[in-house]
């Protein structure tokens, strides 16, 4: 996944075909060159290629939404992996996050499952990026209840 170079502000962006589509005109990462590169995110969810969403299940019956904020933050956090690769030439991946903001819909009733996910991918916090978890009143979808952007640092040689 190679990321534009001719860009006409001058900071190359990704916008990778087969990921999910943006919502608008804005690309998955923005990228500021040099060293460290850096690599900004655009609120990235559970959303597929195909369009559909990981950790929804819709009841045909009743077109009702049923969330799973752990299948989502796992798939947003793999998400936004494969985008900073792309960004990155994969040289880096998660572990170039050093800034991340957390939005979820429902904070009393998905917190707790949305760290149980970000822990496993940051087991030890020394490592882990600054975090900011806020609650919204809706995301892009009924069908997602978390979105995570972020920023990543590539100190490059
Ligand atoms: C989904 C998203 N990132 C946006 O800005 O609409």
């Amino acid at each position: 996944m190679a990321f534009s170079k001719d860009s006409p502000n001058g900071t190359p962006y990704l916008l990778p075909a087969t990921a999910a589509q943006g919502l608008a005109n804005y690309p998955h990462a923005r990228v500021i060159p040099g060293s460290p590169r850096v690599v900004y995110v655009s609120g990235t969810s559970s959303r597929r290629g195909d369009g559909t969403y990981a950790g929804c299940a819709t009841d045909p019956a009743t077109g009702a939404h049923s969330l799973d904020v752990r299948e989502q933050t796992a798939a947003v956090l793999q998400n936004i992996g494969t985008i900073v690769r792309g960004a990155t030439g994969g040289a880096v991946g998660l572990e170039a996050v050093v800034d991340a903001t957390v939005f979820l819909t429902d904070m009393a009733g998905d917190y707790a499952g949305m760290n149980e996910e970000w822990n496993k991918v940051w087991p030890d916090k020394t490592a882990a990026p600054a975090r900011t978890c806020v609650q919204v009143a809706a995301l892009p979808s009924p069908k997602l209840n978390v979105e995570i952007k972020c920023m990543a640092l590539w100190p490059q040689s």
